[in-house]
């Protein structure tokens, strides 16, 4: 098979996370026979430095031209002084809008060998946790009109939140099905005892139930959301919920599974281009230290191989890689425990390399 993978390394540990991601995907294509072109694109604190726009047409073109997209992460307090049209966090936003993708999938499941490093009891742990957040990703507050002025003044500032009943649906649609192929639970996550975008929600939401007799749908106000994540994950299955719920719930339940560091991501819209992204930010406290855990963008590989080029087997060697290196004791700082080994960035890219290319045999 022959793909297009546009990258966007970023910003702080971005670079050092993507470098081990593409030696796990060149390893893969060699593998397999697989030619994966790679076109760096770039954007975000990167495309500042370079260019001084966050964002450049030719970025862009590059993303459009790409059968899908591989990100780093972008940002850091260099940038903040930027206005608010240039911030690098500006120019992800605008990707996924302008790639159309609105569906987020950010996986929340506790690999065994992480138990340690999770702060959760036992009991809890062992009730399982595994569930998936299906986040709105182009619409809402983070998509609204942002504005700030003086009134009576003081300095004034307020960003809208606003959904259409076509966005709730098709973002919906995508809980519902993934529900379908799992243990066919929906919960809906929301503020509809004070949000009317959250009435719309469970209006829209609770309509497109009847397609999908078989799914039981429930709704939770996100508050006790946040606290449920907590106090039981084992009763979630899908987590349906809009942008910015979705952003601060999935970065609370990838901590109960170990840490943020190895959760990945796939954004897709209405074709099979999509980008995949650790769910992290650019970490700037641990930047270019080689100590950043590279697992959530090696897994980020594994849903782009599946998801948009239907390379299951591939995708599931990356699965198995990482789980034997884990279960080998290997752990990048992040999710240390005692008497596990610690091993930097680059050696774990280095590990669940060589066990693809040793054919995922026991370690
Ligand atoms: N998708 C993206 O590109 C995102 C970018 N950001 C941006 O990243 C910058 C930093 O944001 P923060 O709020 O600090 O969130 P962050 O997710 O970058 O870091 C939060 C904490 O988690 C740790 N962490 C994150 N990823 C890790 C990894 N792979 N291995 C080990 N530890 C890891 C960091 O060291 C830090 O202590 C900001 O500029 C923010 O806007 C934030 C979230 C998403
Ligand atoms: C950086 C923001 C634009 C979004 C974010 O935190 C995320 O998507 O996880
Ligand atoms: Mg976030």
């Amino acid at each position: 098979m022959k793909k297009n993978i546009a990258v966007i390394k970023g910003d702080g540990i971005g670079p050092e996370i993507v470098n081990e991601a593409l030696k796990v995907l060149h390893v893969i294509e060699k593998k397999y026979n697989h030619t994966f072109q790679l076109t760096e694109v770039l954007a975000g604190g990167a495309a500042i430095d370079a260019t001084g726009n966050c964002l450049p047409q030719e970025s862009i073109d590059q993303l459009l031209a790409s059968d899908s997209v591989l990100l780093g992460a972008v940002g850091g307090p260099k940038y903040d002084s930027q206005p608010p049209e240039n911030r690098p966090e500006k120019a992800l936003l605008r990707i996924r809008s302008t790639l159309g993708l609105f569906a987020n999938m950010r996986p929340a499941k506790l690999y065994p060998q992480l138990r340690e490093a999770s702060p959760l009891k036992d009991e809890l742990v062992d009730e399982g946790i595994d569930f998936v957040v299906v986040r709105e990703l182009t619409g809402g507050i983070y998509f609204g009109k942002h504005e700030t002025w003086t009134e009576n003044g003081q300095e004034t500032a307020q960003d809208i939140m606003k959904y259409s009943t076509a966005e709730i649906r098709r973002i919906a649609k995508v809980a519902f099905d993934t529900a379908m192929v799992r243990r066919k639970h929906v919960t809906c996550v929301d503020k509809a005892n004070v949000l009317d975008t959250s009435k719309l929600w469970r209006r829209t939401v609770r309509e497109m139930a009847k397609d999908y007799p078989e799914v039981t749908l429930d709704f939770m106000y996100v508050d006790n959301a946040a606290m449920q994540i907590c106090r039981k994950p084992s009763q979630f299955d899908v987590i349906l919920t809009e942008n910015m719920f979705g952003d601060i719930l999935s970065d609370e339940a990838s901590m109960i599974t170990g840490t943020i560091g190895t959760i990945p991501s796939s954004s897709l819209g209405e074709t099979s281009r999509g980008m995949y992204e650790p769910i992290h930010g650019s970490a700037p406290d641990i930047a270019g230290q080689d100590i950043a855990d590279p697992l959530g963008t090696i897994l980020s590989v594994g849903m782009m191989l599946k998801y948009s080029f239907g390379l299951e087997q591939e995708a599931e060697d990356i699965d198995r890689a990482v789980n034997a290196v884990l279960n080998a004791g290997y752990r990048t700082p992040d999710m240390m425990s005692e008497g596990m080994k610690k091993v930097s960035c680059h050696q774990m890219g280095d590990l669940v390399a060589t066990e693809i290319e040793n054919n995922c045999k026991e370690m």
